[in-house]
């Protein structure tokens, strides 16, 4: 298993989150998902916020004209979001937690709890051709709920993986880092394809891309930040063989 090729989805948001800083027009969330392309990247991802704070309506619709990469578009589950990705039907929708207050997601979906009601939810997304993403946590019950709902994919939160080894708490990252590799085998198990992402970066990505069961990683904001220094493409390439190198 783990000597497939591990996808990489790169996530754009923070390219619009720089661009409306100022309100200008640039830098173009769209010109980086083309130079993404370019660079290998085998899918992008963009997180169409209820608040809109980076991606906007218009980027979303940019993307889906100009990209020939899959497009995992990353919602809520409001009935605004689900209208506006059934308009579009991009290849993937991620689930994910949104709270208006919050710096970035800060957990993963409860699934468990409001299991009726998803289930509803994404079956027009499924219908649409849409492959359904849950963004979850490393937690054997919402698992269990995602699949139950008839997701197809999960996708596993590293943040907490990824804040522990940025504080130093490396007993209780390689811990969190335990329950991602359980809950990954676990979840490719019951059927479901298994991603995940959130705050990789060079420095945490190799055990992540280890993991076997996942096909998919999604990075974003640190590959934006390192754009900064090494331009988007060499940033990207670096990522893309930290990832080849840990799965060996
Ligand atoms: C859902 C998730 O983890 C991220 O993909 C998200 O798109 C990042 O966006 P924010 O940085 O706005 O939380
Ligand atoms: N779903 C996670 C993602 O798309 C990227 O998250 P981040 O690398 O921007 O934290």
């Amino acid at each position: 298993m783990s000597a497939t090729r591990l996808r990489l989805g790169v996530n754009i948001d923070h390219v619009a989150t720089v661009r409306n800083a100022r309100g200008s027009a640039y830098p173009d969330p769209i010109r980086a998902a083309k130079l993404a392309e370019e660079a290998g990247a085998d899918g992008i991802t963009a997180h169409l916020r209820e608040d809109r704070r980076h991606i906007s309506d218009a980027d979303i619709e940019g993307l889906m004209q100009a990209l020939s990469l899959p497009l995992n578009f990353e919602m809520a589950a409001t009935e605004e979001m689900q209208a506006i990705a059934l308009r579009h039907r991009p290849h993937a929708v991620c689930i994910v937690p949104e709270k208006r207050e919050e710096r970035t997601t800060e957990g993963g979906l409860e699934v468990a709890g409001d299991e009726n009601r998803l289930a509803h939810f994404i079956a027009p997304l499924r219908d649409a051709g849409c492959r359904v993403s849950i963004f979850i946590a490393a937690d054997r019950a919402q698992i269990e709920a995602a699949h139950r709902i008839g997701a197809q994919v999960i996708e596993l939160h590293t943040g907490a993986y990824c804040d522990l080894h940025a504080e130093g708490r490396m007993a209780e990252r390689d811990a969190e880092l335990a329950r991602l590799a359980e809950m990954a085998t676990f979840a490719h198990g019951l059927g479901l394809e298994v991603h995940a992402g959130h705050g990789l970066t060079y420095d945490t990505v190799a055990p992540i891309a280890a993991l076997p069961e996942l096909v998919e990683l999604n990075i974003g904001h640190f590959i934006v930040g390192e754009a900064i220094f090494r331009g988007l493409t060499p940033a990207i390439h670096e990522m893309r063989r930290l990832m080849d190198e840990a799965r060996g």
